[in-house]
C-alpha cells in the first residue's frame, strides 16, 4: 500500500455553468478519514465523481503525492459510488472472480467464499447479483475492497441501503483499513459513528459566485 497523501485545494466543481459549493481544501494522510457532507444537491456525488477521475474539477486541484500525476493517484484508489458496478448476470462468486481479473489480483475461490461470508453472504454465493436485496448487493459491492489491496477509498454514502449490522461491519472496516495506513473519503448523512472517527469534516456550503467562460 502507498502511504501518498493526497491535497485537494481550493476544490470547486460545477453543473449547468454554475459552481456549485464554495471551495474545498484539506490534506488527507496516510491513516486518516474525511467525511463530506450537506445538504441534497449540494454536489456531494460531482466532488467524489471528479476526485475519482470520472468528470474534472472546474477550479482548484487535487494532488497525490506532490504529483500531478492522475493516474498514480487512480492505480492507487477505489471508488463506488451511487451505481454499485456489480454485474446483474453474474453471481456473487464470478463478480468478485471478474473483479479480481481486471485488476490483475490473484485470489482463490475459498479466499472469495471467505470474503463472502465476512460480508454476511454466505450462502449467496451462486445467487445472481440481481436477486440480491438492496442491501446484499451494497455488500457485494463494498466486499471489493477487501479484496483489492488500494490505498484511498473513496465511498459515495456507503451505508445507505445497511441494516444495523452492515453498518457495524463497514465501519470496523473502515477502521481496520485507516490502522493499517490506509485513507477513506467518503459521503454520509446521519452517520454519527464515522463522523465521530473522521479527522476531516467538510460540510459544502453554496458557492455565490457564477462560472465566467
Ligand atoms: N447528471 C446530472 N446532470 C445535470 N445536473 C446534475 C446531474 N447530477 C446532479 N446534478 C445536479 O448537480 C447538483 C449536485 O448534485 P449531487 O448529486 O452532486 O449532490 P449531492 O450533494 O450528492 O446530493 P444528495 O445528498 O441528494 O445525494 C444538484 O443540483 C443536481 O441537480
Amino acid at each position: 500500500m502507498t502511504s501518498a497523501s493526497l491535497q485537494i485545494k481550493n476544490a470547486q466543481c460545477q453543473r449547468s455553468g454554475e459552481l456549485l459549493f464554495a471551495p474545498v481544501s484539506f490534506i488527507l494522510q496516510p491513516g486518516q478519514l474525511a467525511v463530506i457532507a450537506g445538504a441534497n444537491g449540494s454536489g456531494k456525488t460531482t466532488l467524489l465523481e471528479a476526485l475519482a477521475g470520472l468528470s474534472l474539477l472546474r477550479r482548484g486541484e487535487a494532488r497525490f503525492a506532490q504529483s500531478a500525476e492522475q493516474h498514480v493517484w487512480l492505480q492507487n484508489s477505489h471508488y463506488l459510488g451511487h451505481k454499485l458496478g456489480n454485474k446483474a448476470n453474474l453471481t456473487c462468486l464470478e463478480n468478485l472472480q471478474f473483479v479480481a481479473s481486471i485488476n490483475a489480483t490473484s485470489v482463490t475461490q475459498h479466499q472469495l467464499e471467505l470474503l463472502l461470508e465476512e460480508a454476511g453472504l454466505a450462502g449467496y454465493e451462486y445467487q445472481f447479483a440481481n436477486d440480491l436485496s438492496a442491501g446484499q448487493k451494497k455488500r457485494l459491492a463494498l466486499s471489493r475492497l477487501l479484496m483489492l489491496n488500494k490505498t484511498f477509498w473513496l465511498l459515495d454514502e456507503p451505508f445507505v441501503n445497511l441494516d444495523h449490522g452492515g453498518c457495524d461491519w463497514l465501519y470496523a472496516m473502515i477502521e481496520r483499513h485507516l490502522k493499517q495506513g490506509g485513507a477513506v473519503l467518503l459521503t454520509a448523512h446521519d452517520q454519527k459513528k464515522i463522523h465521530a472517527l473522521a479527522d476531516h469534516h467538510i460540510t459544502l456550503q453554496p458557492s455565490a459566485a457564477e462560472v465566467s467562460s
